[in-house]
């Protein structure tokens, strides 16, 4: 697959595009292909969409290769996606780019594995916008994007849900009588590449917890928890859509339909507002009326803060405890996603709640940002793994691309 280039210079190689569009940030990753497997040679993202967005990447040492800052924050993320892309195919190198791989939230009722994106699975993809309003419509504007500058460059769509798609039924189904079930109302669950990625990490790390009972917790702008057996997903906190669940940025998780209802009719609030309130105004930031951003939180004095960050840890503790039963007993926790990864006062906090299961923290390991953060004596293995969606996206690119 690879092309020889000039006497000096490395020889080039076929190069993977990854893309993990979201609702304020664009992260990617360009990985070469070397000996039939991926090595990052790019990370960057933007981040700050829609206030102040912001670029950045670096090789894998660290080392910045990009930095940009936009003061108009009426930029459309088409324009930044536009300039993304430029970067990306000026930074390439003698490298070719073979296949870009994207993150795709949903990918509903039909899609349990990665798949090469057609016109055909464009427009099943778009039918579930309704169902992940914050994601899918930022997911696949990148692909019509790359289609345009790109035609014909194979292009390969990675579902949050695939992961998920064998959870038992008992945990998928929603109690609507069955001609909803039907129409495609069930749970799904999302965070899937991420949960995937942990849980082939946790083979290497961790090979007896990995085939045992294990907790996995991502916490970062959208959060959820995963009960894990033997690596394979039996159930998870989010589910038709990636508003269910814990405590989010700016998500409002669990509600009883029955408010949903009430702030309708009793109200006047109509869909849209409806909607625009439990997905963007709610969560850390409508409960501190100060910011989603938990490093924001954890830094204020205003009790109101606090209260946000107490009623975030409350719900993860609290659907813990149900994952829990779901599992019969719990062998490992993993933390990981932008607040699991680095704020170990919400770590601490959650695990104060979880003594009951055997889980006991060892404070200064977690302080000091350690793997392992419980005592040797827990019951329970404590620990920290960063994910790496991206990863996960160009392994499963390479191998739906290996044969083309
Ligand atoms: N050092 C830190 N301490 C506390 N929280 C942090 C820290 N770094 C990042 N975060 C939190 O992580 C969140 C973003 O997590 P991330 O997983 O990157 O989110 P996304 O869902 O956008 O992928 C931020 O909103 C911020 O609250
Ligand atoms: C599914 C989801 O909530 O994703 P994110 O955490 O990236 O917002
Ligand atoms: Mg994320």
């Amino acid at each position: 697959m690879s092309h020889s280039a000039g006497p000096t210079s490395p020889p080039a190689a076929d190069a993977i595009l990854t893309l993990n569009a979201g609702s304020s940030s664009i992260k990617f990753a360009l990985f070469r292909i070397v000996d039939a497997d991926i090595m990052v040679a790019v990370r960057g993202q933007i981040d700050g969409i829609g206030t102040a967005p912001r670029f950045r990447a670096a090789d894998p040492e660290g080392n910045r290769l990009g930095e940009q800052a936009w003061t108009d924050d009426a930029r459309f993320q088409e324009d930044l996606l536009q300039f993304l892309l430029d970067w990306i195919v000026a930074h390439l190198g003698p490298d070719r780019l073979v296949a870009v791989g994207h993150r795709v939230v949903h990918g509903g009722r039909d899609h349990d594995r990665p798949a090469l994106v057609t016109a055909d699975l464009l427009a099943s993809l778009e039918a579930l916008v309704p169902l992940a309003p914050l994601h899918q419509p930022h997911n696949l504007a990148p692909i019509r994007a790359v289609e345009a500058i790109r035609p014909g460059l194979s292009q390969v769509a990675c579902f949050d849900t695939a992961f998920h798609h064998a959870m038992p039924m008992v945990a998928a189904r929603i109690a609507l009588p069955r001609e909803f079930e039907a129409l495609g109302l069930r749970r799904y669950g999302f965070h899937g590449l991420s949960y995937e990625y942990i849980t082939r990490r946790l083979r290497v790390l961790s090979p007896g917890i990995a085939a045992g009972r294990v907790i996995v917790a991502h916490l970062g702008n959208g959060a959820s928890l995963c009960a894990m057996a033997n690596g394979q997903s039996q159930d998870t906190t989010m589910s038709f859509t990636p508003l269910d669940g814990l405590v989010m940025g700016t998500r409002c998780g669990s509600i009883d339909p029955g408010a949903i209802l009430y702030l309708l009719r009793e109200q006047g609030m109509d869909a849209d507002q409806v909607e625009n309130l439990l997905d963007r105004r709610s969560g850390l930031l409508g409960v501190s009326g100060l910011s989603s951003d938990m490093r924001v939180l954890l830094d204020s004095d205003d009790p109101k803060a606090a209260e946000a960050v107490e009623l975030f840890v409350y719900h993860v503790a609290r659907e813990a405890g149900a994952m829990a039963s779901t599992l019969g007993g719990v062998d490992g926790i993993v933390f990981t996603g932008g607040i699991g990864e680095h704020a170990a006062k919400v770590r601490a906090l959650v695990c104060e709640r979880l003594v009951w299961l055997g889980a006991e923290m060892n404070d200064m390991a977690n302080e000091a940002g350690k793997d392992i953060i419980s005592t040797a004596d827990s019951r329970v293995e404590i620990r920290v793994v960063p994910t790496d969606e991206e990863s996960m996206i160009a392994h499963h690119t390479l191998d739906l691309c290996a044969g083309i």
